[in-house]
């Protein structure tokens, strides 16, 4: 009784205190009540030995996640996941790999140089009028770090750069490469819209890629040496990006060495699509959204807009000439057809140099064509595209890489004999594979059949390129003849009518 009592008498004694306490705070002047709040704050850090960080999800840029707070999550995930208890598993954003992550109010213990330190994750919810018990997906989650404070320094100065480090590691080499496609002008919502894109999965590499050894040597150590060249880039005075031109006759492996580029160096890439962007802004926009450690491809340069001046009127007369001569009177709802791309060719210009391809850094723009002396020079002078590379037909030391990759063999004794061939006609590398490739899929694939296959139609193609050589003389024979025989008429006429 006596202690039902007494507790009575402590919780009306609490009650009290607390309305005396309320009171106090709201005749008391506001820097006293502070001065009330630090000390106690004092005395519990006085007995309290642990220290503690923050890092929010959203830092002073409001509209991006803090970079230091994304490779906090990466590291939390790769090195100390092991250990958390509370997980949360999501699919990766392109759906294709699992991402394993530290789950909200769970903590993780790191080791780190022999201080302990505790990771919590808290989540945190917004005052509003609404009580909710669960917190939101989307709400802004913190991290905090706590450690004993003899550890301060080493946390600070080495830990936290550790983690920054090793987070941005696993990010990169989590991270699935993506190709993206660039949608119709004027389709998107907004910013963000301009690509749509896809996980980049093309298996070429530069081991798989038939060409001259030595010109493959070479383009694999530009490239290296163009991925660490940033210091390089900067005390020169240059945007750190780099052009290349790649042409050569259809099926010469230009599209499987842009892929096999993207495998070498680790970056996405961005197929330009030209003809379905409207103007040069359009293109600006597209290039501003590209992302550093990037491959950008116009495939097929010359077939895609025209960017010569030059012709670009002379079709707009012809245009002009169609509808003055075309009398029906148009539907007025009928919109004007639209007149193809607008681009120019100094808007392209300024795409690949101007002050704006400055932005981010580490790009690489391929341009191919089939046809190099089709391209204005102005667009493929050195420093735009910066090394010219030529892929030609199949010779020998390209089809060895070929009969490698396709059937295992790397000695043979057709292989003279193709050699021979492969110098005396042109055929493409694309063309070269299928023969060797060529075998049904029930009968196990058997080299002797496939390169017999291929000397077969080495040889066709042998006669039919002499036969073709042949014509074209004869051709041009009868053509000289009929130029002379006219000449000459005409000069009779002058003489007659002289
Ligand atoms: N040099 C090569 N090494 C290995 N494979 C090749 C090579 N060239 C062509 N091929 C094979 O031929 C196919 C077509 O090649 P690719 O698309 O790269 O040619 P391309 O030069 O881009 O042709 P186009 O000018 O028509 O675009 C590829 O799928 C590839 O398997
Ligand atoms: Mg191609």
């Amino acid at each position: 009784m006596a202690v039902v009592d007494r507790w009575a008498g402590l919780g009306s004694a609490l009650a009290s205190f607390l309305f005396l306490w309320s009171m106090v705070q709201r005749h008391v002047p506001v820097t006293i009540s502070h001065r009330v709040a630090t000390w106690a704050n004092k005395l519990v850090s006085y007995f309290n030995p642990y220290v503690e960080i923050t890092i929010s999800e959203y830092g002073a840029e409001r509209f991006r996640r803090s970079d230091f707070f994304l490779a906090a999550e990466a590291y939390l995930s790769d090195a100390c996941a092991p250990r958390a208890r509370k997980l949360k598993a999501e699919l990766g954003r392109d759906s294709s790999n699992l991402q394993v992550s530290v789950g909200d109010n769970d903590e993780v213990t790191d080791a780190f140089q022999g201080a302990t330190v505790w990771w919590y994750v808290v989540k945190k919810v917004p005052r509003s009028n609404v009580i909710s018990l669960y917190a939101n997906q989307d709400d802004p989650r913190t991290y905090r770090v706590v450690f004993h404070r003899r550890h301060r320094d080493l946390v600070v100065g080495k830990y936290l750069p550790h983690v920054l480090k090793e987070g941005r590691a696993v990010t990169v080499r989590n991270r699935q490469r993506r190709l993206f496609t660039n949608n119709p002008s004027g389709g998107g919502r907004g910013r963000g819209d301009v690509w749509s894109h896809v996980p980049f999965e093309h298996p070429s590499t530069f081991d798989t890629l038939a060409m001259d050894p030595d010109d493959k040597e070479a383009v694999v150590d530009d490239l290296e040496a163009f991925r660490e060249a940033k210091d390089y880039y900067t005390k020169v005075g240059k945007a750190w990006k780099r052009g290349y031109l790649l042409y050569g006759p259809p099926g010469t492996g230009k599209s499987t060495m842009i892929a096999a580029m993207a495998n070498l160096l680790d970056y996405d890439v961005y197929d330009l699509e030209l003809t379905a962007v409207n103007n040069n802004t359009d293109l600006r926009k597209l290039f501003i959204e590209t992302t550093g450690k990037s491959i950008i491809v116009v495939e097929d340069i010359d077939c895609s807009v025209d960017l010569t001046g030059k012709r670009k009127d002379k079709k707009q007369a012809d245009k002009k000439s169609e509808r003055e001569a075309d009398d029906k009177p148009k539907l007025p709802m009928e919109p004007e057809k639209d007149e193809g791309s607008k681009i120019t060719l100094s808007g392209m210009l300024n795409f690949i140099d101007g002050l704006w391809s400055a932005c981010g850094g580490e790009r690489i723009i391929i341009f191919t064509t089939n046809h190099k002396d089709k391209l204005e020079p102005a667009l493929i002078r050195r420093g735009r595209m910066d090394r010219h590379i030529e892929m030609s037909y199949c010779r020998f030391p390209a089809f060895k890489v070929l009969a490698k990759n396709y059937l295992d063999v790397e000695e043979h004794e057709l292989f003279d004999q193709i050699g021979q061939l492969l110098e005396e006609t042109d055929m493409s590398p694309a063309d070269v594979a299928e023969n060797l490739m060529s075998m049904s899929k029930k009968k196990k694939r058997d080299a002797n059949a496939c390169l017999e296959s291929l000397v077969k139609a080495l040889k066709q193609a042998k006669e039919e390129a002499a036969k073709a050589k042949v014509e074209a003389e004869a051709k041009k024979k009868v053509e000289a003849a009929a130029e002379a025989a006219k000449s000459k008429e005409e000069d009779e006429a002058k003489e007659g009518s002289g």
